[in-house]
């Protein structure tokens, strides 16, 4: 598959007089799996917020592209892992379902709850569904905001360091599922991550992030050595 469904041309964001990334241009295509790498502050987190559009670039274009037949592309956003609020009450079903985007109705449909039902079981969480979520593990809360993000259907999953405080195993498992997930769905993946091994392991091709441009190659080539001199 080489259908773009992104494409980011001439992309620049400053905050202030502080310059982040400029000039930076790439395109993402269906059911690519790709890496987003970087130092602390390079400036990754920024390009993900600019590419789900919660915020605007300074300058260039991001242009999203929508698979034939939808109406416009679809984007699954798996945030950093986050402290929960130990007050809040809802089972790991109701947390999943929060996603579901209810507009004015407070109940989910039929339909709706099937498809919570569905990503419940995709995400292995069937088990638990009836648990607070202030109770599960890091790594079923990280699997119940992936959920969270597949009950939209995306085209394109984005990982923010979902994996990142976890222990190996907990990690590996993770990316194993999320891996079978895009497979299947033939997603595109936005996998962000300062763990070499496991975006070689889960992804093609890497974007890094260094000296506010952008550098890009084969996720399986790229290593601590390959990249002597860059920051990661
Ligand atoms: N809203 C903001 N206002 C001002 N500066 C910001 C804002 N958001 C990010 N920055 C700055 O932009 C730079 C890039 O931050 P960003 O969070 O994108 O980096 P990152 O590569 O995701 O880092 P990390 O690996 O630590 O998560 C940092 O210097 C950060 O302090």
């Amino acid at each position: 598959m080489t259908d773009p469904i992104l494409k980011v041309t001439d992309l620049a964001m400053s905050f202030g007089e502080k310059t982040v990334f400029k000039n930076l241009n790439f395109t993402i295509d269906a059911g690519e799996k790709l890496a987003l790498i970087g130092h602390n502050g390079a400036g990754k987190s920024t390009l993900v917020k600019l590419l789900i559009g919660l915020t605007h670039p300074t300058a260039g274009t991001i242009t999203r592209i929508p698979l034939p037949g939808h109406e416009r592309l679809r984007i699954g956003y798996v945030p950093q892992f986050r402290n929960l609020d130990a007050d809040a009450p809802l089972s790991v079903a109701s947390f999943v379902a929060l996603n579901v985007g209810l507009s004015w109705r407070p109940w989910l449909s039929h339909q709706e709850k099937e498809r919570v039902t569905q990503v419940l079981e995709q995400t292995q969480l069937t088990q638990i569904k009836d648990r607070p979520i202030t109770l599960t593990s890091g790594g079923e809360r990280q699997r119940a905001y992936l959920a969270q993000a597949l009950l939209a259907d995306p085209d394109l999953l984005i990982l923010d360091e979902a994996t990142a405080s976890m222990d190996v195993d907990a990690k590996v498992q993770m990316m194993a599922l999320v891996d079978t997930i895009v497979t299947q769905q033939k997603m595109a993946l936005v996998f962000v991550s300062h763990d070499l091994e496991l975006t070689a392991r889960y992804t093609d091709r890497y974007l890094l992030i260094s000296n506010q441009q952008l550098l890009t190659g084969s996720s399986k080539e790229v290593n601590a050595d390959s990249l002597k001199g860059v920051r990661l």
